[in-house]
């Protein structure tokens, strides 16, 4: 991999104070953020949520997902109890911004997430966690308790010898709009939901 990497810099907001160091993939020209609190390289076992960039749910609070509320929670979280967060930004699933948008439109007549993803010729889910690994490394975590209710987040950590002490499900209430993207999310994508 070919990764830049920032300086750590001071984050104060609204949930808390963290700091936060940024990683450019040279290859993708994705940038990602480690959101760290202070006590960090204290705590044995921290708490880790990889969060998955989603501007419609992050920025412009859409409710046809989850992924706000999950972001908000786990930052008040994790600011009380100390840990990581992993902004990662591939979005859409990693089909970028213009896909998803295409995929929505799908959406709206009667496709569900997964069939809008084939239906534009992309695979399900097309994220990649490599530089997941490569922040562990950077930033020394061997083991986790990891907030997620995504299989394959807790196998890809697995699978480069993190130990997950704890998976800490991340639970938000659902509305009209996000009901069927749960249901979809559960029933066939496997989440613990
Ligand atoms: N392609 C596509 N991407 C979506 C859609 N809805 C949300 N996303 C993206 O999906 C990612 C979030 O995935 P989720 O399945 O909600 O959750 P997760 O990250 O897999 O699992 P958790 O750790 O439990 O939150 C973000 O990158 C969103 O931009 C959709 O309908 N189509
Ligand atoms: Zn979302």
């Amino acid at each position: 991999m070919n990764i830049k990497q920032s300086n750590i810099a001071n984050l104060p907001t609204k949930y808390g104070q963290f700091k936060i160091k940024a990683y450019k993939d040279l290859d993708s020209n994705q940038e990602h953020l480690a959101i760290i609190t202070h006590n960090f390289e204290q705590i044995d076992s921290p708490y880790v949520r990889i969060h998955s960039e989603c501007l419609t749910g992050d920025t412009l609070g859409s409710l046809k997902c989850d992924c706000q509320n999950q972001l908000q929670l786990a930052m008040t979280f994790i600011a009380k109890e100390g840990g990581l967060i992993i902004y990662h930004r591939q979005e859409g699933r990693n089909i970028g911004l213009l896909n998803k948008v295409n995929a929505y439109a799908l959406q709206d007549k009667g496709r569900n997430t997964i069939e809008a993803n084939l239906e534009l010729g992309f695979k399900e889910d097309e994220r990649d966690y490599s530089i997941i690994e490569y922040i562990f490394k950077d930033l020394n975590v061997k083991k986790i308790k990891l907030i997620t209710n995504n299989p394959k987040k807790i196998e890809f950590v697995q699978s480069i010898g993190i130990e997950i002490t704890q998976r800490v499900p991340s639970i938000t209430k659902a509305n009209k709009y996000n009901e069927f993207y749960l249901n979809t999310k559960k029933s066939k994508m496997g989440h613990l939901l």
